[in-house]
């Protein structure tokens, strides 16, 4: 039975799920050095963002086939070392959404009511009205950085207070930012309009320190600035600053440069707001998240796909519907033309033919690439690490698309250069689903790939084909199918032969001495 370390707590319904394929482990707050001991014996990984998965944690966990993280950010996980180690990595990118999103909102309303504050001085047996004058958030402009999944929530309910939203997300159209009733704007007038500005980016190189004192110089004094999203998108030491000597009015954090939050000064101001990490801490979330990441581990686990893995192309269920039955053909095609082109490869280039010609399809090109590296790397390669995997070979891999259909719906065609020279096949699928290879070398021919194949490029001439069934007849193999396919009469040609069984050392050089035969290639598929 495969097993499932759980280093973070989960809501018990993901470990409920897990349970249905996997013998379980919670343990929690255990040590990078704890878990590099025991992750060599676990299939799978489920944590959220108090593990950190290092490099080394990664290296360690050699039967790891998933990690997944119950929320959103996945900075807490090395992925490059997951993905070069070809281990999935999924999230749940909308369970708690709605979860963040109020809480982000929670903290606006509780900065400009003063709310903790006024709450601590009544249980305090204060009554102190005058000290906890507020403002108002009715038309006042927020400024949302990041206008994604969570940005966006927090600018439709915002809207509904009255306020109006400055947005600044340079990935995001104009069309969705009007659809959301939201004014585009650059980070610098974002900066000087706004009356709240809350953050909702991923960290990256560009979003460290965004909030910085440079760019606190540039707010009013009056601002109140909200992070939810992630620590280390403001300079802390900055913010701290700003805080003290007045040059903004508030901030509230949910998420720090370190966390747990260790010594800080925050704490000592009065007009900060800390909440440690709650932003997906709500039980609806927590359900969300936990069976969404339990059922990608568990489908994984019984060798399905995930449904959001953030290291390999994402698939809606809508486009993997399509594409399930083209990936084999894609795979299929892939380890083909690499045995035909001597294995070691230097260039792959992927033609996605008719329905195919979309950009949906770029999984496709990942499982040509995964057929072709097969045969050097067996279980080592997968959907995950094939195109890293091609890229630290040296292969180029080129990618075309070409929507105009020939004789089937969507065919794949690819071409690689080799140790023995460029070779190049087509393969699609009949209407029942089963692939048929229907061009080789540019030659037309019509055949299912099988276990043992042998292909011949030769002169038409008569003869050649009964030469070659004799041949194989006396060492005993069997033909299953055989194609011949042509451009010309009597001019070159190429013939594809499914067969029972191996060919026996030496028959291959035995076919090449057949007068009239150029080349032969035995392929295993
Ligand atoms: N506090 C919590 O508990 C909590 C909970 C959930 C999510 N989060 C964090 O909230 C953040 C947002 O999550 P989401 O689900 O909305 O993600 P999302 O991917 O839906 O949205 C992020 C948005 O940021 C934009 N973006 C990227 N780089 C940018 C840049 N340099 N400048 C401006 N915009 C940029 C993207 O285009 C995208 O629209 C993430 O950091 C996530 O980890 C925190
Ligand atoms: O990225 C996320 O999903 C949030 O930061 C939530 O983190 P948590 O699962 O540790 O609460």
């Amino acid at each position: 039975m495969a097993k499932v370390l759980v280093s973070d707590s989960i809501d018990p319904v993901g470990v409920e799920i897990l349970s249905q394929v996997a013998q379980v482990d919670v343990k929690t707050g255990l040590s990078a050095e704890e878990i590099i001991q025991i992750i060599p014996e676990y299939d799978a990984l489920m944590l959220r963002s108090s593990t950190r998965v290092t490099k080394e944690i990664v290296e360690a966990g050699s039967k790891l086939q998933i990690i997944g993280r119950a929320g959103v950010g996945v900075d807490n996980i090395d992925v490059p070392a997951a993905t070069r180690q070809g281990i999935i990595v999924v999230n749940s990118p909308e369970g708690n959404t709605i979860a963040a999103a109020e809480h982000a909102l929670a903290m606006m309303l509780s900065l400009s009511r003063h709310i903790p504050n006024a709450n601590q001085s009544v249980k305090a047996n204060k009554w102190e009205r005058n000290r906890f004058i507020g403002t108002e958030v009715y038309k006042k402009n927020l400024g949302v950085v990041g206008l994604g999944k969570i940005g966006s929530h927090v600018a439709t309910v915002a809207r509904s207070l009255g306020m109006k939203i400055l947005a600044y997300d340079p990935f995001i159209s104009k069309e969705r930012a009007d659809q959301l009733g939201c004014t585009l704007v650059d980070l610098e007038l974002l900066f000087a309009e706004s009356d709240f500005i809350t953050l909702h980016v991923p960290k990256t190189a560009e979003t460290q320190h965004l909030i910085g004192r440079e760019t606190i110089a540039k707010m009013k004094p009056t601002v109140r600035i909200i992070n939810c999203s992630r620590g280390g998108i403001i300079d802390e030491l900055a913010l701290i600053e700003a805080l003290e000597s007045g040059r903004i009015a508030g901030a509230a954090l949910d998420v720090f440069e370190q966390e747990p939050l260790g010594e800080s000064r925050l704490r000592e101001l009065s007009n900060v707001i800390l909440t440690p990490h709650l932003g997906a801490s709500t039980t609806e979330a927590q359900v969300g998240v936990a069976v969404d990441v339990a059922e990608q581990i568990r489908d994984v686990l019984l060798g399905l796909p995930a449904r959001s893995a953030v290291n390999i192309p994402g698939l809606t269920p809508d486009v993997m519907e399509k594409l399930r039955p083209y990936l084999q053909l894609a795979e299929t095609m892939g380890n083909l033309v690499s045995q035909l082109a001597g294995g070691r490869c230097d260039s792959l280039n992927v033609r996605l033919q008719g329905e195919l010609a979309t950009k949906d399809s770029q999984p496709l090109v990942v499982a040509a690439i995964k057929g072709l590296l097969s045969q050097a790397l067996r279980e080592r390669v997968n959907y995950v690490n094939a195109a890293i995997e091609a890229k630290e070979r040296g292969i180029r891999v080129i990618e075309t698309r070409d929507a105009s259909t020939r004789d089937y719906s969507g065919s794949i065609h690819l071409e690689a250069n080799g140790s023995m020279g460029t070779h190049s096949v087509t393969g699609a699928l009949l209407s029942t689903g089963e692939i048929r290879i229907t061009d080789l070398d540019e030659f037309p021919i019509n055949v299912p790939p099988s276990n043992h194949m042998l292909f011949t490029l030769h002169q038409d001439m008569p003869g050649i084909i009964g030469k070659i069934g004799a041949l194989l007849g006396s060492f005993n193999v069997n033909i299953a199918s055989m194609q011949v396919g042509r451009k010309i009469i009597r001019g070159d040609a190429v013939m594809a032969l499914s067969l029972d069984d191996p060919l026996p050392e030496g028959l291959l050089s035995e076919i090449t001495k057949v007068p009239g035969i150029r080349d032969a290639y035995t392929v295993k598929l």
